[in-house]
């Protein structure tokens, strides 16, 4: 993937009037079978950065995602994206969506460049005709996630990294302002991983505001600035550092998460590897149950 930081085809208007890009405040959500997934969930995800949104399956992630893109409706609460109602804030076509591979019929016959044209269809007029603008922004996006060479495939040929970077190509093409990440790094390799993490960093730079929902424990220190902890509501949220902790992590993962304790036998230490199994977080020689980011080491 082409990670290199470039203007868009179409820059973004400057992002700096709204601090709060998403904001979240004791936001419920009920589904029609009476099940309520999120319960007063209250979060804020700062412009210009990266929030993980980290839970185990069935916690809620998708709900908010869900609730954020304006797909259910909180029964209770408020959800404000740049200061603006999630309807509003649709409608200027300030947020962009990568679904979950699952979400995705990749038997639609649709080659990659129509995909990535989606991502403009919100800047079109009804009829639907793509200008020079929206054929460049096309271009540029392929070109940023290294996918131009493969733009006449249809998408049930690519593998599972390649359909990744269609979806984030169709983020871009869209120019966002607001990027929803449901789970970019399920079924890709280390290599597409890093450069995933490598463009997001890019859009970070440009003041973008980016959530993402991630299993990798061990790649949210690496990457995120801020976390989301969530368990049906928000157990914990703000700096990577001070939220990542052993009891939050517990608290959230709850059995789910696996704790191995690894001798080293070097000084007679011990490694602590916490896991969901993707990506596993390693804890120093020692470290307490509070024990802050800056002693937790990343590896894969
Ligand atoms: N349309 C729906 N109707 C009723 N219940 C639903 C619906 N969608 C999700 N749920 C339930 O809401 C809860 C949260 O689901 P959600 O998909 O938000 O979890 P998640 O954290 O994204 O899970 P995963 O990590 O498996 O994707 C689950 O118990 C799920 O069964």
């Amino acid at each position: 993937m082409n990670a290199r930081v470039a203007p868009l085809a179409s820059p973004a208007a400057p992002l700096s009037e709204a601090s709060a890009g998403i904001s979240v405040t004791n936001a419920t959500v009920t589904y029609r079978n009476g099940h309520t997934a999120l319960r007063d969930a209250s979060f804020t995800v700062p412009t210009g950065t990266i929030t993980a949104l980290v839970g185990v399956n069935g916690s809620g992630k998708s709900t908010l995602f869900k609730a954020i893109m304006g797909f259910v409706r909180v029964s209770r609460g408020d959800i404000t994206i740049l200061g603006q109602p999630v309807e509003k804030a649709l409608k200027q076509n300030l947020v962009a969506y990568v679904p979950q591979s699952e979400d995705v019929d990749w038997n639609f016959p649709v080659l990659v460049e129509d995909v990535v044209m989606m991502g403009r269809y919100g800047h079109m007029n009804l009829m639907r005709i793509a200008r020079r603008s929206d054929h460049a922004a096309v271009d540029e996006a392929l070109e940023r996630v290294g996918m131009s060479a493969m733009r006449k495939r249809q998408i049930g040929e690519l593998s599972g990294g390649q359909r990744k970077r269609v979806f984030l190509a169709r983020a871009l093409a869209q120019d966002g302002r607001v990027i929803l990440l449901d789970e970019p790094f399920t079924g890709v390799d280390v290599q597409t991983e890093a450069a995933i993490i490598e463009l997001l960093r890019g859009l970070r730079d440009e003041g973008r505001v980016m959530l993402v929902s991630t299993h990798n424990l061990g790649s949210v220190p690496e990457f995120c600035d801020r976390a989301v902890l969530l368990n049906r509501t928000v157990l914990a949220y703000g700096p990577t550092r001070e939220t990542f902790t052993r009891a939050n992590l517990e608290k959230t993962f709850g059995g789910v998460l696996r704790h191995i304790v690894l001798d080293t036998n070097i000084d007679g230490g011990s490694i602590d590897i916490i896991s969901d199994d993707e990506s596993p977080l390693l804890l120093g020689s020692g470290a307490q149950a509070q024990a802050p980011v800056e002693e937790l080491e990343t590896r894969r």
